[in-house]
């Protein structure tokens, strides 16, 4: 299937926001493919978050749309809002969990509060999840017994609990060091060809998440530049995304930048 022909899960058209007198978002325009993961990248405090909570739901454009399959999300009611948000899974950089509850009661609680699933098919559900998150046996620990690392697994376990058809992450390996970082894009690997989720990642770990990314998009003066392929990205020619490569990657040199030209050519 070519890359034009796979369905968009997430339009965003023209998308303008301010808070007060800062404008953070100036027309922003951004396409989601379905069963794809699209990376947004760029510098501190450009609005990657804002974006990701436009996709969301929990901000509303002050100008443009944001469709989610076709759906306008600023046309919603709460009601229909929710519906939507059934398909959706968020894993946030700073997991949220309930500290009260255990790490089981964590995964199940938005089964038990979104579905009328009966105990026993959510405790099916769950411990799939956990087990695929290499937390078979951690059901009955509370989030304080748990380190870093595996409080974010559990916030994987618990955005893919719903069987989302789109998952957002916001800075999934902040705060992990680089061996439970790679632990962490292990497993989105894993999960992601079994349960064909497509993924928005807003991330700061360049280059690494360019190996996750089937597109890459950068937010620079509250517009989007990009969103095209990790391989194109590296090679742009644009200068703000050559300075963003070149900043966080270090330079190209340009007879690299011709070799891989070549071979994207052929
Ligand atoms: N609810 C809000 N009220 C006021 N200002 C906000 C709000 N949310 C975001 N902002 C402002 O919008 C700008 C973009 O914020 P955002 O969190 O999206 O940046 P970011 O690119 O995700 O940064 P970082 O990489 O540091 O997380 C910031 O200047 C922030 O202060």
């Amino acid at each position: 299937m070519t890359q034009e022909k796979t369905r968009i899960a997430i339009e965003l058209i023209d998308v303008e926001r301010a808070f007060g007198r800062q404008q953070v978002l100036r027309k922003v325009n951004l396409t989601v493919r379905e069963g794809t993961t699209t990376v947004i990248v760029g510098p501190s405090g450009q609005g990657k978050s804002v974006i990701l909570k436009h996709m969301l739901g929990l901000l509303r454009p002050d100008r443009g749309k944001v469709l989610v399959y076709g759906q306008n999300l600023a046309d919603m009611s709460k009601r229909q809002m929710k519906v939507v948000r059934k398909d959706f899974g968020v894993l946030f950089q700073n997991v949220a969990l309930f500290d009260s509850m255990t790490v089981y009661d964590n995964v199940a609680l938005p089964l038990r509060e979104r579905t009328d699933l009966s105990e026993d098919a959510i405790r099916d559900n769950v411990e799939e999840k956990l087990a695929l998150m290499d937390l078979a046996d951690m059901g009955p620990k509370f989030p304080a017994q748990l380190s870093g690392g595996m409080k974010k697994r559990v916030g994987l376990a618990r955005a893919l609990v719903m069987q989302p058809r789109i998952v957002f992450f916001d800075e999934p390996t902040t705060g992990l060091d680089v061996s439970k970082s790679n632990e962490i894009y292990r497993l989105f690997h894993k999960t992601q060809a079994k349960l064909k989720y497509t993924a928005v990642i807003v991330s700061h770990d360049v280059p690494k998440i360019f190996k996750l990314a089937d597109y890459v998009a950068l937010i620079h003066e509250g517009q989007i530049l990009g969103n095209m392929s990790p391989e194109q990205f590296q090679l742009s020619d644009h200068p703000v995304i050559k300075a963003f490569v070149e900043e966080t990657m270090g330079p190209i040199y340009s007879s690299e930048r011709e070799e891989r030209f070549f071979y994207e050519e052929v």
